[in-house]
């Protein structure tokens, strides 16, 4: 069978400013109706990696294809009007001046009332039929941002890139609104490239997420996957708070006082760092004080004494200094759990939730 054609792909995307280069040989491929997030710390090149692909900046090499067809090179360019590329940014700005249907008919062609039907259907499906003869100024923040959704929409494009399009919204906003504009994606089938600095976001987003740093991707895959089987501590710890202990590896394994654990393909007399996030570090309730026995799967148990424990909401989070070495590591425990300063616990380490790690190695 043919291989499906991505609606979008970019082969080696490479961008230099002044002897610096952010952009370094990115390449990514997104199929009609998916949603791609390009995630990553603030500065590592993912609005520039956008542009070059809306055609307002040049690579410096590399190549843009839409349905397999080259669009861009460091010869041939197809001018950013040209490309069917809809745009989404942060600061959207609707004119304010035209009312929110002529916002929305914006760019469409065709007869009036074809482009009155388009623009009822998406003002339909945004909720915001009933204002298409009012004027933006009546509108709040989320719902502008929701007729910005349409008029992006309006002209069927093939590709939809959105730059930190949520950011400017407050918080209890965002979660709907994020959900309504996937939903509205999914159904115009474009091909999505989301940019965002925010894990929870490309979380809720993303049917794949590109993890970039310093112009490059690190790694690429589905959330479940990032997030489960990450490259390198970086990318755990880009995704929430993280405990680390250290061992030495013998024989493909490390010793340490949470037990053995696995380190294949490291050598002998490396160091490794093992990584385990709050919520998977586990508290041993039912049998505290009296030293639990150790599982395949949970390990030997160590020994610490409550620093601090503190109520989060949903859950609270609880810090141990550990006997054998006096760090302190953290652990979250859903509900309430206060334990006092001073009370001993018994921490394992589930082994089916740890990343074990070369010490000092990242991607890049
Ligand atoms: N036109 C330019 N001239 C010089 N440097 C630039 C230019 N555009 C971007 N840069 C630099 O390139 C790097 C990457 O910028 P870019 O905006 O792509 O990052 P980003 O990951 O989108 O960050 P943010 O989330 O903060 O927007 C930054 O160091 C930025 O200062």
């Amino acid at each position: 069978m043919a291989q499906p054609v991505p609606r979008l792909e970019i082969r080696n995307l490479v961008r230099r400013f002044g002897g610096q280069t952010v952009v370094d040989h990115v390449s990514l491929s997104v199929m009609p109706g998916q949603v791609t997030c390009l995630l990553g710390p603030s500065g590592c090149g993912k609005s520039t990696t956008l542009r070059m692909i809306a055609g307002v900046e040049m690579q410096d090499s590399g190549e843009i294809y839409v349905d397999g067809n080259l669009i861009c090179d460091t010869v041939f360019r197809i001018p950013p009007e040209r490309r069917h590329i809809g745009l989404m940014f942060q600061d959207f700005a609707l004119f304010p001046h035209l009312s929110v249907g002529d916002n929305v008919a914006f760019g469409l062609k065709g007869t009036k009332e074809e482009k009155r039907a388009r623009v009822e259907e998406l003002l339909d499906k945004v909720g915001l039929k009933r204002f298409i003869d009012g004027f933006p100024y009546l509108l709040s923040g989320g719902e502008q941002q929701r007729v910005a959704l349409a008029r992006a929409l309006a002209p069927r494009p093939r590709i939809m890139l959105m730059d930190e399009p949520f950011s400017g919204l407050d918080n209890r906003l965002r979660d709907d609104i994020r959900d309504q504009t996937l939903e509205l994606l999914k159904e115009e089938d474009a091909a999505v490239l989301l940019v965002t600095h925010e894990p929870e976001e490309a979380m809720r987003m993303a049917d794949e997420i590109a993890l970039m740093r310093k112009g490059k991707i690190v790694q690429q895959g589905a959330p479940y996957n990032i997030y489960n089987a990450p490259v390198d501590k970086q990318a755990v710890s880009f995704f929430s708070d993280i405990n680390v202990i250290r061992g030495v590896v013998k024989g493909a394994l490390t010793d340490t006082a949470f037990g053995q654990f696995l380190a294949p393909g490291i050598p002998d007399g490396a160091e490794v760092e093992i990584v385990i996030r709050p919520q998977h570090l586990k508290i041993d309730l039912d049998r505290a004080g009296k030293g639990p026995l150790p599982t395949p799967q949970d390990g030997v148990a160590a020994r610490g004494e409550v620093v601090r424990a503190r109520f989060m909401g949903s859950e609270s989070l609880v810090e141990i200094r550990m006997d054998f070495d006096g760090s302190i590591l953290k652990a979250t425990v859903p509900n309430v759990f206060l334990p006092k300063p001073g009370k001993p616990l018994w921490l394992m380490f589930r082994r089916d939730r740890c990343f074990v790690f070369p010490l000092g190695k990242s991607v890049v």
